[in-house]
């Protein structure tokens, strides 16, 4: 049933009430003042948002989340309030000194990550308008099956199926391979069986790039792709699938509820999955109660502190398992599994899938890597 507070708000703040991206639109940058600006609503006829009206429809807007912006909480405030330590500071346009003797510095790396993103953003759709992005996206040949590629080779193989990350390199690890042939990985990936392959496009951190996803979609591999990315605009999803991408990452770390609801329709809208990634218990149960979620990613890795622990994994599996399986949701265990014995820990914790960068990636031969990291042969 659609609540009293949905149906007034639909079309009265939607356009406030949009995911907590400050950037995408002029007349939101325009609400922001500052880190500790309030969003407040555009009383003056917002366009409408029909991504918004779709889940106001189906009943999938959260009533307290679009109170809190009726009552003018800041897009910092409302993340906070979903256990979200992940700061934004919505000036893409500031100098990161500004930025720095307002806010602080970044209290981590992940936070690092996003204020630079939000200005990557920022120029990215000062060069490619939305408008035009999204036209490239709808025209780009159709997205592949991500998802059923990993389920059927899960079938297939009896071992979890493999999603092999085209990286060169990682804020934690520095470079991982110096002679980087993003193609030849990638070839040399899906002939020995990886279901599925995750290539890194964030440049500043990873040094990896857009060119590099466009390159593998027209080298021939046909495995689903998925762009490895630090989401926080729907721009950025719109570009992805407009460069072949089937499948996007969206860190729960990073977004609010509403974010991932909002990102979750515009992949449907665009034929993608999207893989949402959890790292703690809070992440777990927030991503379990938002409907329509198929995918979720268990990360080893804490992207705040770079620790790694596969128990991580099982813990969560542990506490959540039945309510995953119930919701006949895939669950992928990522980073840190280097052996056999790793591979079989996570799955003997319920994953069906996992994603592996530096163990593949760091091999003189990665393709052969595979069946080292599985103790046995990928079939197709
Ligand atoms: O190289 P590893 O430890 O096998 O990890 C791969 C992948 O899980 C990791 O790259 C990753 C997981 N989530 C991310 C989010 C952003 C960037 C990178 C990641």
């Amino acid at each position: 049933m659609e609540s009293a507070l949905v149906s007034r708000s639909v079309g009265s703040s939607f356009a406030a009430a949009a995911p907590r991206g400050c950037l995408p639109r002029p007349s939101r940058v325009a609400t922001f003042t500052g880190a500790r600006a309030r969003a407040r609503p555009l009383r003056a006829g917002p366009p409408k948002d029909s991504i918004l009206e779709a889940l106001a429809k189906d009943d999938m807007l959260n009533a307290e989340e679009l109170v809190q912006w009726e009552n003018g909480k800041s897009v910092n405030g409302i993340a906070a309030s979903q256990g979200i330590r992940i700061r934004r500071h919505c000036r893409p346009t500031a100098s990161l000194k500004e930025i720095e003797e307002e806010m602080g510095a970044p209290r981590n790396i992940l936070e690092k990550i996003i204020w630079d993103k939000e200005i990557e953003v920022a120029e990215g759709l000062a060069k490619n308008p939305l408008k035009e992005v999204m036209e490239a996206a709808v025209k780009a040949p159709p997205s592949r099956d991500f998802y059923g590629a990993l389920e059927a080779a899960y079938k297939r193989n009896g071992v979890p199926a493999l999603i092999a990350e085209v990286k060169k390199a990682s804020p934690s690890r520095g470079v991982l391979r110096e002679n980087f042939n993003p193609v030849e990985i990638a070839k040399a990936y899906e002939k020995n069986g990886a279901a599925c392959l995750s290539i890194l496009t964030d440049e500043k951190y990873f040094q990896g790039s857009f060119e590099n996803l466009e390159k593998v979609r027209t080298s021939g591999v046909k495995c689903p792709l998925i762009c490895k990315e630090f989401v926080i605009d729907k721009w950025q999803i719109y570009n992805a699938r407009s460069k072949g991408a089937d499948a996007i990452l969206l860190i729960a770390a990073v977004l609010t509820d509403l974010d991932i609801k909002y990102f979750l329709r515009i992949c449907k809208e665009l034929g993608m999955t999207a893989l949402i990634e959890v790292h703690d218990e809070r992440e777990m149960e927030r991503v379990l109660n938002i409907n329509g979620v198929k995918l979720i990613g268990i990360n080893n890795r804490s992207l705040e502190t770079f620790v790694v622990d596969t128990a991580n994994t099982k813990m969560l599996l542990e506490k959540h398992g039945d309510s995953i399986r119930e919701k006949g949701i895939l669950v992928v265990g990522e980073s840190g599994l280097f052996t056999p014995d790793d591979v079989a820990y996570v799955q003997n914790a319920g994953v069906s899938a996992v994603l592996v960068g530096e163990s593949l990636v760091k091999q003189e031969d990665p393709g052969r890597a595979i069946a080292g990291l599985f103790g046995k042969e990928l079939l197709h």
